[in-house]
Parts: C-alpha cells; structure tokens; sequence
C-alpha cells in the first residue's frame, strides 16, 4: 500500500473574513493579513518539503489569490491549475453581505448556528432577481442556470463539490499526485464530511481555520490514514475556535 497526500487549504482572511459579514460566493479578495497568512502557509509547506503535481481552487478570487501566494512561495507556480465553481464557498442565500454578529441580534445564537453549521438547513433563499445570483453573473453562464443556487446547505453543497471530486480530484490523486485544494470554509467542510465519514451531528462543530494546511493522508482507495493541520497544533485549535465565534453577539 502507497500512502498519498492530499492538502486543503482555506484561502487567508479576505476582506468579509475581516468585516465579519456572510460571504458565500460574493467575490472578495484576500487583505493584507491574509496574503501573510497564505505567505506562511508556503512557507510551512515549503519546509516540510511538499512537492505538489496539480492544485484546484474555485471560481473565486480569494481562494484563487491564495493558492497563487501558496505555489509561488513554493517556487512551484509552473504547476497545473484547475478551477471549478464546484469548489466555490457554500451559497449563503440572503445572508450573503450581512454582518455575523448582527444577524444573531437579531435572529439568536440558535437561529444562526443552524444557518451557519446543520447539515441540511440552508439560509434564507436569494431570489434569480437579485443582482447577487449566480444567474447574473457571466462566469457561470455557460452552466445549466437550474444547477446555480440561491441558497445551499452543507447537504447540497457536497452534492455539488463530490461531482468534481469523483471525476477530477480522486483520479489524480489515485494517479500518484500530490494534490492542493484551496477552497473554502464550508466548501472544504463538506469534503471533509465525506473523506472522514463524521456525522451529521459532529460535522456541526468542525470550523475550518483561514490558510492552515490540512494534510490528508490516504490509502490506495483514497480512504484517509489521517488528518491534521501542519505546524502548531494549538495554534489551528484556537484559529478554528475563533471562527465558531465569529456569530457571537458583540
Ligand atoms: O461567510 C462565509 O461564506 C463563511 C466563510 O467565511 O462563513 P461561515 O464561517 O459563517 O460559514
């Protein structure tokens, strides 16, 4: 049996990771911290000695930007690049824009953590009006308009992200290749839903950390030996603890 790697990486803090607001698939790029944070997740890659074959990010410019910082601080920029909006973040419906802590105002803590993290409550539903649905955007409009959501629970977006996985991911990975995938909070929640087979219960409590390389190692049948974040293990504790905070009441 071969052991193969597998990394995901969340982009670094974008600039509605700072403002607190839902983000979803609203295209906002990485600020200042976050380009550190995707300069040390290179760094850290770099000095293990991780040597990717192929990389895949989402439609969006702050997994995009990331994975950019990443590669080039590898001095691995030449690498192959695939980008599908399969991997973009979860749809967060008419949530997208709203500010955390002033949604749990207003709805409760309760409320918003079923919107946040269930398994298969998706938030409100934008309507294909607003200027804000994918159907109004020109990237996605040579998809079928019924695949584009305005709104999706974790449910639903790994039904969406397990497609791309199945015909392109896996089958590099079962390759030999050593595979990044940088996405998103919810995006990559649900794939680790499926790779770690936790439930629908226990997947409530997993928060992804922004740009802290998650290391996945799999067998022959892609099935994970194990998983954890490189570098501080504290240190991915308390960032990932943080973003479960991000929704309490100022
Ligand atoms: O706003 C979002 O799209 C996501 C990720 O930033 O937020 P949350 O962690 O609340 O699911």
């Amino acid at each position: 049996m071969s052991t193969r790697k597998l990394v995901l990486l969340r982009h670094g803090q974008s600039q509605w990771n700072l403002e607190n607001r839902f983000t979803g698939w609203v295209d906002v790029d990485i600020t200042e911290a976050g380009r550190a944070e995707a300069v040390a997740a290179g760094k850290l890659l770099r000095e293990e000695g991780y040597q990717f074959d192929v990389a895949y990010t989402s439609v969006l410019k702050r997994a995009i930007h990331t994975q950019q910082v990443v590669l080039s601080e590898l001095d691995q920029s030449w690498v192959p690049v695939h980008k599908s909006w399969r991997l973009n973040e979860r749809h967060y419906g008419a949530l997208q824009g709203l500010d955390k802590a002033e949604t749990t105002a207003k709805h409760g803590e309760e409320q918003v953590k079923v919107w946040r993290r269930s398994y298969d409550v998706p938030p409100p539903e934008m309507p294909a009006s607003d200027p804000g649905h994918p159907v109004n955007d020109r990237r996605y409009s040579t998809l079928d308009a019924a695949a584009l959501p305005g709104t999706e629970s974790l449910a639903t977006t790994l039904v969406r992200v397990l497609p791309y996985w199945h015909d392109a991911i896996a089958p590099d990975i079962k390759a030999g290749k050593t595979v990044l995938v940088t996405a998103h909070g919810n995006s990559l929640r649900a794939l680790y839903k499926y790779l770690t087979g936790v439930s629908e219960k226990e997947i409530l409590e997993i928060n992804i950390p922004t740009s802290i390389p998650l290391l996945f190692e799999l067998d022959d049948n892609l099935k994970p030996v194990s998983h954890r974040y490189l570098g501080d293990p504290e240190a991915a504790k308390r960032a990932a603890e943080a973003v479960a905070n991000q929704a309490k009441k100022k």
